[in-house]
């Protein structure tokens, strides 16, 4: 089979440069457009050697359009509003989208799951084997521990430029342990804790967050009893993690039935 071509929209973003770097490393995958925003300093460059590979001809342009008519795919780490924007364009060509943007709202997340009624969408707030393996073991424990007795809290960090809170791997790690427990994140959590807060709600699922410096991304899912505690942590130590697991959806996703798919999906990982 040809290689999938692939679009990164993003292209001069930490993921974009990482997703252009995956995609000359991966077989069976060719870099076919590299889109930014109307304005940025980087339309016009050539993307290999803004991504530190060298020059590969491609030029970033602020047309998705045109980066869209060549590609078979698009991988797509930008912002929500952008990534609907995207995913209407996306259906309308018939491409398989990769979604790693985080921090939807509840419309945008509609919009997305509408827009997959067309064409295979994979979205996931975190794109790692490492997470989505660790996400499973989240859900075996959160089934295993009486709420009654166990107090689950989601905690993360990241750099200092991250906009969005909590992280959509933290939601991942909540809505796994909602879902081991058998109930509803949007009813069970505490994303904040300010002042006079009075004692923990049994039942509720905690997030707290931190951000600074460089770092890629770190979450821990304590699990806190009687007299003991569990902690399942991650830590990211590159973003290559995330991009060549964005490339590997990509291609598990050329020629599947049009829906939404997780990575779980993807990796073939139960989460029963
Ligand atoms: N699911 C996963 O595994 C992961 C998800 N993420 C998520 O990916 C997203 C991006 O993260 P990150 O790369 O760090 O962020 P960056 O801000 O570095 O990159 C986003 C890029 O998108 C560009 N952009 C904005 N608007 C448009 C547009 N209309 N068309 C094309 N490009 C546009 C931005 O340009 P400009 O800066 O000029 O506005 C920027 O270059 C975040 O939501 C983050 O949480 C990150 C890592 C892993
Ligand atoms: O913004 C980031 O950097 C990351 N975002 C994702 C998230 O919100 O969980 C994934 C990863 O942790 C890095």
């Amino acid at each position: 089979m040809a290689d999938m071509k692939l679009a990164v929209v993003g292209a001069a973003g930490r993921m974009g440069q990482a997703l252009i770097q995956a995609i000359s490393a991966i077989e069976g995958a060719t870099l076919a457009g590299a889109v930014e925003r109307d304005g940025s300093d980087a339309i016009g460059r050539d993307a290999g050697e803004m991504s530190g590979l060298g020059r590969n001809g491609v030029l970033v342009t602020d047309d998705p359009k045109v980066a869209f008519a060549s590609a078979d795919g698009v991988l797509d780490f930008t912002a929500p509003a952008v990534s609907v924007r995207f995913a209407e364009l996306a259906a309308s060509s018939g491409l398989v989208h990769v979604i790693g943007t985080t921090g939807f709202e509840s419309a945008q997340e509609e919009a997305v799951r509408t827009a997959s009624g067309r064409t295979a969408i994979v979205k996931s707030g975190n794109m790692s084997l490492g997470v989505n393996l660790l996400s499973v073991l989240v859900k075996q424990a959160a089934r295993a521990l009486d709420a009654a007795d166990w107090d689950i809290e989601v905690l993360e960090m990241h750099h200092r430029h991250k906009v969005d809170a909590p992280s959509g791997t933290a939601y991942l790690f909540g809505e796994a342990a909602a879902q081991g427990r058998g109930v509803d994140l949007s009813e069970s959590s505490v994303r904040v804790r300010d002042g006079q807060t009075g004692p923990r709600p049994v039942g509720s699922i905690g997030f707290a967050t931190l951000r600074g410096g460089s770092v890629v991304g770190e979450h821990s899912v304590v699990m806190a009893g009687e007299g003991e505690a569990i902690e399942l942590t991650h830590r990211a130590l590159d973003r290559s993690i995330f991009a060549r697991g964005a490339v590997k959806a990509a291609l598990w996703a050329r020629g599947r039935q049009p829906g939404l798919y997780s990575m779980l999906d993807v990796l073939g990982i139960s989460d029963q």
